[in-house]
């Protein structure tokens, strides 16, 4: 089969314009369901009452029923007493005032002179403590409009009105497909090259959230045949159907050629990144779109023309997302072939609100997991430079980003516990840490964009840590440091250590594997003052060039043997099941400029590390030192 390597580059804008011009005949049909059925469904027609509430005169008040005009004139002084069956009947609240009396005197209000007699000390006023006929909805009255999504008070309201059955349109139900030779169910055994099927699980949970019906089909092998028969299947029993991967370029990449086959491509190929592959396609006259397979390109085409045809079916369009304004904190680059869309993570440090990139790459779903807003580039656009004002779209309340802490510096496994913790024990507290080694840390600290820097910084004159690099780099601002831990740093090698590696010497030997950490990191430092210290050339190291970003993916490095070690510290070794040597211990704390010590949330970090629970937390993960921890010391 001939490959089709050209891909159209349409603007969004105009594809999605161009698509939906074509899907004229959408059906939106429509159905009855029970009002108690309805919440969340979306209402085809008003919505009227068949019938008053309350639909009688009713009581408002537990107390007596009576004439008000046999009341006037009663006062401490002159008492009216008032005989049962004659004058007043009791009522409780929901009862029925009989046509005869048309006014309620409450329970307290009485004085009981015997059985069947009762004394009143003020005159009723006419229809006081009464719940007039219709006083809440009244026969023929709008409840709600037409296009309107049912929630809980709505469903409410019509029963109360008399409307037990309401008239919504049908959810659209959405066939989902996931291809690829490669996919495999999860829970399967793994072998190297499987991919776990989690795609078309977000979409399905997407599309429910959305009010569609998701239906989703089994994993079709890259034989073309195959796909061809579910998506004709699927087109049958389906109102929209998405098929996921094989929306590029690569040698079995079939779908927009079976969409072709089966109806008509409207085009292929938009000019969004991620996501610039989708194609948008009509079988038998229904909407066919081909979604690319990495996750967060596939996540954008779901939300930016997914979620647009599910609403239309329903006849409703959701609002925009939020957008706030915020201070870039990195450089990004763009191209200028492409609309982009960048993940964010956001944090009010003082009161300038800073925006960090998030991991740009389309396989990153934890980068959609951490995200609290999304910066578009657009098209005309070759990048942004650091410290621009630019918009954020929020995917999160602003309120939530305001209760933040911002901690931007070295990573430890112990900081997403702390993260947990904080948020844990204090529910509207998080935490959100960005991981750019310690001097990134430092820098961070310098130009305002975080609140905390974990840092871990060897003098290689003196052997001490931290102080003196906040000394040197911050000399203008009074910092603090909190006291962390002292972690226990060595090398992580293979479970059994088959290569009998036993300190920096052996991995200088020309026949390990060593995978580095980034520059500006403290192990990274760690390991330059050991190697001089030891008279070791770092080109003598295979693998001295090769950088990761956190312990943990150094770890995962020799876990999944690229190499045979790296540098990191115990706990990562033992969460990756790894062989640990260790080497030396490093004070890791966290650094926070004077004016943050104050702050509510960093008060609260303080008080999580030095609680019980995470004491013994730190004795779980081993490796941890922590006598000192959570103690404040000016610099
Ligand atoms: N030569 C070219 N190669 C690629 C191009 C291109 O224009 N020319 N485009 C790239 C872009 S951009 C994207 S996006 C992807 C789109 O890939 P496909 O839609 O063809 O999908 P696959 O190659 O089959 O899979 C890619 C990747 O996605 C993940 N995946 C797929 N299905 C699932 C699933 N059900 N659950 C979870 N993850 C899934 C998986 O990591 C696959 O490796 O193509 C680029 N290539
Ligand atoms: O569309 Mo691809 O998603 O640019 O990565």
């Amino acid at each position: 089969m001939a490959q089709k390597v050209y891909l159209s580059n349409y603007e969004l804008e105009d594809a999605i314009k161009m698509y939906f011009n074509k899907l004229t005949n959408l059906r939106k049909e429509k159905e009855m369901v029970n009002t108690w059925d309805a919440n969340g469904r979306v209402t085809s027609e008003a919505i009227y009452s068949l019938m008053s509430s309350p639909f009688y005169n009713s009581s408002a008040m537990d107390g007596i029923a009576v004439k008000s005009s046999a009341t006037i004139g009663a006062t401490d002084r002159n008492q009216i007493v008032l005989e049962e069956g004659k004058e007043y009947i009791v009522v409780d609240t929901g009862d029925p005032i009989p046509k005869e009396f048309d006014s309620v005197i409450m329970i307290e209000d009485l004085i009981r002179v015997d059985d069947n007699k009762v004394k009143i000390y003020k005159s009723a006023v006419p229809w006081q403590h009464i719940r007039a006929l219709g006083e809440d909805i009244v026969e023929n009255q709008l409840i709600i409009p037409s296009n309107h999504k049912i929630r809980p008070v709505d469903l409410g309201a019509m029963i109360a009105g008399g409307v037990n059955k309401v008239e919504v349109y049908k959810r659209p139900r959405v066939g989902i497909i996931p291809t690829g030779t490669e996919i495999v169910e999860p829970g399967t055994e793994l072998k190297v090259g499987d991919i776990i099927e989690f795609n078309t699980r977000t979409f399905s949970a997407q599309v429910e959230n959305w009010g569609g019906k998701p239906n989703r089909y089994n994993i079709v092998d890259d034989v073309y045949e195959d796909i061809k028969k579910s998506v004709k299947t699927a087109a049958e029993e389906n109102d929209v159907v998405l098929i996921n991967a094989g929306s590029s370029a690569g040698r079995e990449d079939y779908t927009a050629k079976v969409i072709e086959e089966l109806g008509e491509v409207v085009l292929h190929g938009v000019a969004i990144k991620p996501g610039k592959p989708v194609i948008l396609g009509i079988v038998d006259n229904k909407p066919v779109i081909g979604i690319p397979g990495y996750p967060v390109s596939a996540y954008f085409i779901m939300e930016l023309i997914v979620k647009k045809l599910i609403e239309s079916y329903q006849g409703i369009e959701s609002k925009a997302l939020k957008e706030v304004k915020a201070t870039l904190s990195r450089r990004v680059m763009s191209s200028l072939k492409h609309l982009e869309f960048v993940r964010m993570k956001l944090g009010y440090v003082g009161n300038k609100l800073i925006a960090t990139p998030l991991t740009r790459g389309a396989g990153a779903t934890m980068s959609l997991v951490r995200a609290d807003g999304i910066l578009e580039i657009p098209q005309s656009s070759e990048g942004i430079e650091a410290g621009e004002e630019i918009k954020v779209k929020l995917l999160k309340e602003e309120e939530d980003i305001k209760n933040t802490i911002v901690c931007i510096g070295s990573h430890d496994p112990i900081i997403d516990i702390i993260s947990d913790f904080i948020h844990m024990r204090n529910k509207e507290y998080y935490l959100s840490s960005a991981h750019v080694g310690s001097m990134g840390g430092i820098m961070a600290l310098k130009k305002e964009e975080t609140h905390i820097a974990p840092i871990h910084l060897l003098d290689m004159e003196s052997g001490e840590y931290n102080t003196s690099y906040v000394k040197k780099y911050l000399p203008d601002k009074n910092i603090y440091l909190i006291k962390g831990v002292k972690r226990l740093q060595g090398l992580i090698v293979k479970k059994g250590n088959p290569l009998n590696i036993k300190g920096f010497k052996d991995i200088a030997d020309g026949n390990k594997k060593f995978v580095n950490r980034q520059r500006g990191s403290g192990t990274r430092l760690l390991l330059d003052y050991n190697l001089k210290k030891l008279g070791i050339n770092p080109n003598e190291i295979l693998g001295y060039e090769r950088e990761e970003f956190t312990h943990l993916s150094v770890a995962a490095a020799v876990a999944a043997g690229d190499v045979d070690c790296g540098l990191g510290v115990y706990s990562a070794a033992e969460m990756m099941d790894l062989d640990f040597i260790p080497l030396c211990k490093e004070e890791y704390d966290v650094a926070v400029p004077e004016e943050y010590l104050e702050m509510d949330i960093i008060k609260e970090f303080i008080k999580v590390i030095k609680s019980e629970e995470f004491s013994k937390e730190l004795d779980r993960l081993g490796g941890y030192e922590y006598s000192s921890i959570g103690e404040i010391v000016k610099i």
